[in-house]
């Protein structure tokens, strides 16, 4: 099984996001659309990625009542994406709206989007989870609960730290996929991600997938970054 290293495009404008892939030319790549660039570029850029062979991930974490959360899933369903999420947040009726959705949406010939669910965002901590959220639970219990909900409403996988990993195959089964940001080389800066892994880290770990952005978008090389934490990743 190829597992996929998906690069996330968060790049402030057209020229960067162009420029990037033109330094990635000839690899074939798996990508991650999030709010910054969809709001910005709308429909046309999936189309324009899709065109370029790319694989897709739509990374907008819809978290609404359940009603329009189905009527959206809709809508997204009909653009040629791989792989689209939600918050788990929003509660089981939310999810399996959101599956709903995807389901009315897709056209007979051709398959259904992943549906993944996020569990606590990589950029969150205990404590902020505790004293801001004001979420009670150890972390890796919420995020153990938030996995199953999702995939008691027919969620594919969900977002998650590499760390959780492990205790969420233990929960909901070694199939049920695992995308995991929070990916730093020891060299980077983590920003505002809190609960990080090297990409060697999250293949032990046995994540499905990893989301790399600015190690690779902010590189004075993303070529030779993406190579180097793509083999990390690899083995
Ligand atoms: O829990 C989450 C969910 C989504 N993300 C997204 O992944 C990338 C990570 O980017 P880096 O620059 O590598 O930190 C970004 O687009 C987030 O929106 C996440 O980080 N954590």
């Amino acid at each position: 099984m190829q597992r996929p290293f998906i690069i996330a495009l968060d790049l402030d404008d057209r020229a960067k996001r162009l420029s990037l892939l033109e330094q990635l030319k000839g690899e074939s790549l798996f990508v991650k659309v999030g709010m910054e660039l969809f709001y910005r570029e709308g429909r046309q850029v999936i189309e324009e990625l899709k065109n370029e062979g790319h694989r897709i991930f739509l990374d907008l974490k819809l978290h609404d009542i359940p009603n329009t959360v189905q009527r959206s899933m809709r809508e997204l369903a009909s653009l040629d994406i791989d792989i689209v999420n939600v918050h788990a947040a929003g509660g089981k009726k939310m999810m399996s709206a959101a599956r709903e959705g995807l389901e009315q949406g897709t056209i007979a010939s051709k398959k259904r989007p992943l549906l993944i669910a996020v569990t606590q965002l990589t950029s969150t901590d205990e404590l902020t989870m505790q004293n801001e959220l004001l979420i009670r639970q150890p972390l890796n219990e919420v995020v153990r609960s938030y996995a199953s909900f999702a995939k008691e409403s027919g969620v594919d996988g969900v977002v998650c730290s590499a760390k959780e990993v492990p205790l969420i195959h233990e929960v909901c089964g070694d199939t049920f996929y695992t995308v995991c940001p929070g990916i730093r080389r020891l060299e980077d800066a983590l920003g505002d991600q809190k609960r990080v892994v090297t990409p060697g880290q999250a293949r032990e770990l046995g994540c499905y997938g990893i989301v790399v952005g600015r190690s690779i978008t902010n590189a004075m090389n993303p070529f030779e970054v993406y190579q180097a934490m793509k083999q990390d990743w690899e083995g």
